[in-house]
Formats: structure tokens, sequence, C-alpha cells
């Protein structure tokens, strides 16, 4: 197991959002859905050692977050993308790849190669020398996404990678997802569900700070019933499931 989340508790201040949440991944592409405010950008933060949990415990590749020595470890192995990414503007593309490398210590003689890389799985080797300031928003979610696999990660958190993105970009950024699934972990957030079928092997949907779901795409679309609303059959599983979990909180 890669990831595994065994009663986790975390909030900000009074307000909980998840409480008991369990979550075990292996190697492979996993979706990660869930309504507006379930908590996935909450989950990835945690899962990238950026918020620290308040109850429960994580697990990643064998070791266990709140061991401080073992956090230095993990991080070099993990790539993250959050949903919102700073940068320096006048920094280019490759010095912002660059940078990544750095702070994930990859030895230094190892850098150059690395980067061009990365950069050239997303298709922006062309554009290495741009400045960050000057790209576009698709360009900017991509630079994100090589900074994320930029160190050969084996768990890569991507928090809605596909938001920006236009459709053939999209296409080919599911390849990228699935070519990076071989070897890797990779956990993406996203509220289109067309990625999820197209891309994942794994589905997990959270709703009120719980999982409600974990299975294959196949199994979420089986959820469905011809009364779920829905434009495509894992839609209307995926509005199955959350009422099926709704009706069991409120009864
Ligand atoms: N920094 C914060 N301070 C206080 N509350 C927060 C903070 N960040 C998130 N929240 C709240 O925590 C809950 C979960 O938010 P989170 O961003 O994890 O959800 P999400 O599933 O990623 O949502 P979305 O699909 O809209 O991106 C929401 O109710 C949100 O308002």
């Amino acid at each position: 197991m890669t990831v595994v989340v065994e009663g986790l508790r975390v909030g900000y201040g009074k307000r909980v959002v998840h409480d008991g949440l369990e979550l075990a991944l292996t190697p492979g592409v996993h979706g990660l859905l869930g309504p507006n405010g379930a908590g996935k950008t909450t989950l990835m933060r945690v899962l990238a050692t950026v918020t620290r949990p308040d109850g429960g415990r994580v697990r990643l590749l064998g070791q266990d977050i709140a061991d401080r020595a073992a956090l230095r470890k993990i991080r070099r192995q993990l790539g993250y993308l959050p949903q919102t990414f700073g940068f320096y503007p006048r920094f280019t593309v490759r010095e912002f790849v660059e940078y990544f490398a750095w702070l994930r210590e990859l030895p230094p003689e190892e850098i150059p190669l690395a980067v061009d890389r990365a950069l050239a799985r997303v298709g922006l080797l062309e554009r290495a020398d741009d400045r960050m300031k000057h790209l576009s928003g698709g360009m900017l979610r991509r630079a994100g996404i090589a900074q994320a696999i930029v160190n050969d990660p084996r768990l890569i958190l991507l928090d809605e990678p596909t938001a920006g993105l236009d459709p053939e970009q999209r296409v080919e950024f599911r390849a990228l997802l699935r070519e990076l699934g071989v070897d890797a972990c990779v956990l993406v957030s996203t509220h289109l569900v067309e990625d999820v079928a197209a891309a994942c092997t794994q589905v997990s949907l959270v709703d009120g700070g719980r999982l409600v779901f974990a299975g294959t795409p196949q199994e979420l679309a089986a959820a469905g019933g011809d009364n779920d609303s829905g434009d495509s059959a894992i839609e209307r599983g995926y509005t199955a499931v959350l009422r099926g979990a709704r009706a069991a909180v409120t009864r």
C-alpha cells in the first residue's frame, strides 16, 4: 500500500472537514471525486504533508507522517500539484521546475536531464525559456504538473490538474496519467467525472467528511440507475452514491 489513512480527523478551527476518514491506495491512477467543499483539497494537503491532521494515522510509502525523521524521506518521493500555486513571475519555466527539483533534493548532476524530461512529458520543452508570467492558464498548469513529476515520485498528488486545459490537452494529459500510474500511485482530484472514467483505475468519492465509495469507475457507473440524474453512466452512479450516502446519514 502506498497510502494508508486510518481514522483521519482534520479541520480548520471549529470546522471539522474529515472525521474518521479511511483510505488505502496502491499504485495506479486514483480519482478523487466529491462535491464542492467535500474536503478533497484538505485531504490532498494532508497527504502532501502540508496540513497536519488533528487525529488518526497516515502512512505514506511505508512511513508514518507523524514521524518527523521520516518526513524528509517521504517528501523526496512525493510530487504535489496544489490547486493554486505561486511562482516567481520572472522565473523561466525551466528555472521554475529546476527549483522544485532542488527542493526535493535531486542530486545536482541529475537535475538538467530530469527537468527536460518532465517538460517534454507535459509538452512544454519548446517553452522552457519563456518567463512564467507569459504563460497561458493551461501552460501554467502544465508547468505545475512538470514540477510535480520532476523527481520521478512514487506518490503523485494532483489537485484539479485539468482545470484550464483545453480538450486536446486533456486527452494528452489522460495519456500521461495512465503512463505515470504504471509505476507510481497517482491521486487526482477532479470535478470532471469523464476524466475519471477515461484515465483512472480506481475512484474514491468523499462527501460529508467520509469516504462514501471506493471501487473501479465501472463499479461506480453500475451504481447508477435510469432515474438518477447525469449524462453518462458514471455521472448517474456518482449521483446515486451521493444520494444513498446522504439518506443513510439522515436516517
Ligand atoms: N483555510 C481554511 N480555513 C477555513 N475553512 C477552510 C479552509 N480551507 C477549506 N476550508 C473549508 O473546509 C471545507 C473543505 O474544503 P476543501 O477545499 O478541502 O474542499 P474541496 O472538496 O476541495 O472543495 P472544491 O471542490 O470546492 O475545491 C469547506 O467547507 C471549506 O470551506
